[in-house]
């Protein structure tokens, strides 16, 4: 059973598919994604599960997606925006290298234009993204190992940044062969 090399946490646009696939590629590891092992699994959209069964239904199936990804995925594993809410998913996530992808309302906003179908940002985004964020900043950063503002940063910058924080890289500099060797 080996756990993540890197979790990555972050509000919906914070950059945690275009960083993780980018860092996967990087370490040579598998790239996973809680929500979608959720979509997989119910074998519906997020979105639907939110409207028939409500919030909490969702985070309870979300916790045990964490639960299964932390037991069985080695490579890099990016959770949904809200997972850090749910209590017991942040106790799963005590002692792991936690990234946190920090970003700022108008780089959210110019990126995935909170436009999309997300449940949580259905009405007025912009006010509910900024609310969203000063509830969850305090968790977000409560259960990271690293803090990663992604504003000023590409995703290939970031990716390399993240290599530095969790100090992923061999002498070398190479983040393959690190990674092999922390896991010999
Ligand atoms: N550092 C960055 N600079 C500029 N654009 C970025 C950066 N990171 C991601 N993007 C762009 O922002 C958009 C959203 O990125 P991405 O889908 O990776 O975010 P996410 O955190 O996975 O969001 P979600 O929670 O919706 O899954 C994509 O179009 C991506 O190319
Ligand atoms: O920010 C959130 O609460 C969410 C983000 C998405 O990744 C999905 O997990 C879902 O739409 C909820
Ligand atoms: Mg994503």
């Amino acid at each position: 059973m080996t756990s993540p090399v890197v979790v990555l946490i972050g509000p919906p646009g914070a950059g945690k598919s275009t960083v993780g696939a980018l860092l996967a590629e990087r370490l040579d590891v598998g790239y996973r994604d809680t929500d979608a092992d959720i979509v997989a699994t119910a074998g519906r959209p997020i979105a639907e599960i939110f409207i028939d069964e409500g919030e909490p239904y969702f985070r309870e199936l979300e916790r045990t997606a964490v639960r299964e990804a932390l037991e069985g995925h080695p490579g890099v594993l990016s959770l949904g925006g809200g997972a850090i809410l749910d209590d017991g998913t942040r106790t799963l996530l005590t002692g792991l290298p936690v990234v946190f992808l920090d970003v700022q309302l108008a780089d959210a906003v110019k990126r995935v234009g909170l436009d999309a179908p997300r449940p949580l940002l259905a009405v007025n985004p912009r006010k509910q993204w900024r609310e969203l964020m000063e509830h969850r900043r305090p968790l977000y950063t409560e259960v990271a190992r690293a803090v990663i503002e992604t504003g000023e940063r590409t995703p290939e910058q970031v990716a390399e940044a993240i290599l530095d924080a969790l100090e992923l890289r061999s002498a070398a500099g190479s983040p393959r062969a690190a990674h092999r060797e922390e896991q010999a």
